[in-house]
């Protein structure tokens, strides 16, 4: 099927907007009035610019307030009509929609409303233009599809027929089913949007909470399912009004939005992908973190922290200033020869554990990914990388397998911390791996972000939190793969108004201790303070939770903060902010799925109170 986006859903100019759109491969667009209103462009320049960059003008929307008006002010409608036809010939365009009519002076009465569209119609039909009549979910008399398609089959012109919108349909919460009997040639045309549920008067959420299908909560993939059972041949259109993607830019919102139709296409199955178009391969779920890497300054003091912690540099790399730090399955490498490290600590890249790196490669770029140069140093082992949508590199890797080269093959062993990684790990090392990481996005990139660890990576999206920070509100979306081996949490960056502004980027690695309160009096012994977390904090956990005396005493004591669900309890701790990261420290006990969010806010708070130190 041809794939197809409004101009509505991008930002700039309107020569900007075909421009962004040519570049990212679709084959249409549907032009909005708004866009060509305010352009000076000629329609005739807007057609040809569309066909240099091989785009079909699928549509020209929207036609508003037309249908079931009192019969004294209809020739003025056809009037109005009669000049979106003029424009729409200038384009070459031949699809006008109508919106059912919002405006208080509409009647409702069915007949009407056929009678006049069945009246527009002809007249449009005339000009070689069909009519696809849409039912706005928040429509006057008519707000949805089954009753459009009633006025439509009434008014039986065959210039007439629908325009279905997922959002308008879904928002509704309206069985989808019933669409499958309508028939194909009657349904003219398919726009798809997806948004996140959100408790609010439905206009206002379509005109600025809308999103490219698998960035929300609505099942987009289940309707096109049902409208394509209809025999509908014609293009799948995004159409997105979204806040933040007018201010985005527009040539990397048309190359998410095709993402988005991709990995849509895929989620439909045939025969929804473009005649000859090639299948995606299936994502490769990765199966734990290999590693964590941090761009660091040259005399880290980072390093001090992991070794608080129990870790021990076990390896150096062979052509450049990175060792690694290990303890159980936990690594950390420490890389002072990245630019970005001056600054002290940035969380640049994550290693993730895959049954197959060149197909976990394969597939990202199928979903339009930048991939990393393989080969940087003609010594190393080649990588298997892309970058993710905030810069990170991701490293797909097969961590000391026999049928693979593994990453740390470039590491020479680090004899005298070898010899005492032993003894650390007989003395105690609690911590067992990787927990979580979490990656700060920046604002404009969220969506896109989690449509990006969704399609590529297989992760399942958690619900969207909002954590209150004494600056800001902070955003946060976990995503997590089924097994929960690999779990991420993206967080928005926010710019504060106060002095000094706070941190808009913190990052940080969490690590799973098998026994939390021995790695918190280890890392006080090796004289490093965890973050502070006020006495105000456990009189609340102790009107909260009922964990006995002595627990809360323990926790108090040791600076643990506590959380619990259904499934069991989580413990954790955080180390003071280093650079632009820190380290946390987890133990779920039971099968908690959550990552302690209720205590974000406290930490959020102690952190402002003690700013982060240099690297
Ligand atoms: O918000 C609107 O008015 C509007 C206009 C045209 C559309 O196709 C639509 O889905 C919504
Ligand atoms: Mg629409």
């Amino acid at each position: 099927m041809r794939r197809s986006i409004a101009t509505v859903s991008l930002s700039g100019s309107l020569a900007d907007k075909l421009t962004a759109i040519g570049a990212a491969g679709f084959d249409g667009v549907e032009i909005f009035e708004n866009d060509l209103v305010s352009s000076d462009m000629a329609p005739e320049d807007v057609r040809r610019r569309a066909a240099d960059l091989g785009l079909a003008i699928e549509l020209y929307q929207p036609f508003r307030d037309f249908e079931a008006v009192p019969p004294d002010r209809l020739a003025a409608s056809l009037r109005r009509a009669e000049h979106k036809f003029a424009v729409m010939e200038r384009l070459g365009a031949t699809r006008l929609l109508v919106c059912s009519n919002v405006s208080p002076a509409a009647v409702d009465d069915d007949e009407l409303a056929a009678e006049q569209l069945r009246l527009l119609a002809e007249r449009a039909a005339e000009h070689g233009i069909r009519v696809a009549y849409e039912a706005l979910a928040w429509g006057r008399h008519v707000n949805d599809v089954m009753h459009a398609w009633r006025i439509v089959r009434a008014a039986d012109h065959p210039a007439l027929g629908l325009c279905l919108d997922s959002f308008h349909i879904l928002a509704r919460d309206a069985d989808p089913y019933p669409v499958e009997t309508i028939p194909g040639e009657k349904i003219f045309f398919l726009q798809l949007a997806d948004a996140p549920s959100l408790p609010m008067d439905v206009l206002y959420w379509s005109r600025h909470y809308r999103c490219f299908p698998g960035q929300g909560d609505l099942d987009v993939a289940g309707l096109v399912r049902h409208v394509l059972r209809t025999g509908y041949a014609g293009p799948l259109s995004l159409e997105v009004f979204n806040d933040i993607f007018r201010q985005a830019a527009a040539m990397r919102t048309a190359r998410d939005a095709m993402r988005s139709l991709i990995a849509l296409e895929e989620r439909v199955g045939s025969p929804a992908a473009p005649a000859g178009s090639a299948v995606p391969p299936r994502p490769v779920v990765p199966s734990g973190f290999a590693f964590a890497e941090l761009a660091v300054p040259e005399k880290a003091e980072v390093s001090g922290v992991l070794g608080a912690l129990g870790f021990v540099r076990t390896g150096t790399h062979r052509g450049k200033p990175v060792e690694l730090w290990e303890q159980g399955e936990a690594r950390v490498l420490l890389n002072s020869g990245a630019p970005d490290g001056a600054d002290g600590p940035v969380l640049n890249a994550i290693g993730l554990e895959t049954p197959d790196p060149a197909a976990s490669v394969k597939r990202a770029e199928a979903l339009l990914s930048p991939v990393l140069p393989r080969l940087r140093d003609p010594d190393d082992a080649p990588l298997d990388a892309v970058a993710a949508p905030d810069g990170t590199e991701l490293f797909f890797c097969r961590t000391a397998r026999p049928d693979h080269l593994s990453w740390t093959a470039d590491f020479s062993k680090n004899r005298r911390d070898a010899a005492s990684a032993v003894s650390a790990a007989g003395a105690a090392g609690e911590i067992t791996h990787i927990d979580h990481i979490a990656l700060t996005q920046p604002w404009h990139h969220l969506d896109e972000a989690s449509l990006f660890y969704r399609s590529v990576l297989g992760l399942r999206p958690h619900e969207s939190l909002e954590l209150p920070d004494p600056y800001g509100l902070l955003r946060s979306r976990a995503m997590s793969t089924e097994d929960g081996r690999v779990r991420m949490a993206l967080n928005v960056a926010y710019v504060g108004a106060h002095d000094g502004g706070p941190d808009v980027g913190w990052q940080h690695v969490a690590l799973a201790s098998r026994d939390i309160a021995a790695t918190a009096r280890r890392i006080r012994a090796a004289g490093h303070e965890p973050l502070a977390v006020p006495g105000n904090y456990y009189d609340d956990l102790e009107s909260r939770h009922d964990l006995g005396a002595e627990r809360h005493r323990l926790l108090r004591e040791l600076g643990l903060l506590y959380d619990r669900d259904e499934h069991g309890e989580f413990l954790h701790f955080y180390t003071v902010t280093t650079g632009r990261v820190f380290f946390e420290v987890v133990q779920r006990v039971g099968g908690y799925r959550g990552y302690g969010a209720v205590n974000a806010p406290v930490r959020l708070a102690a952190q402002h109170a003690r700013p982060s130190r240099p690297g």
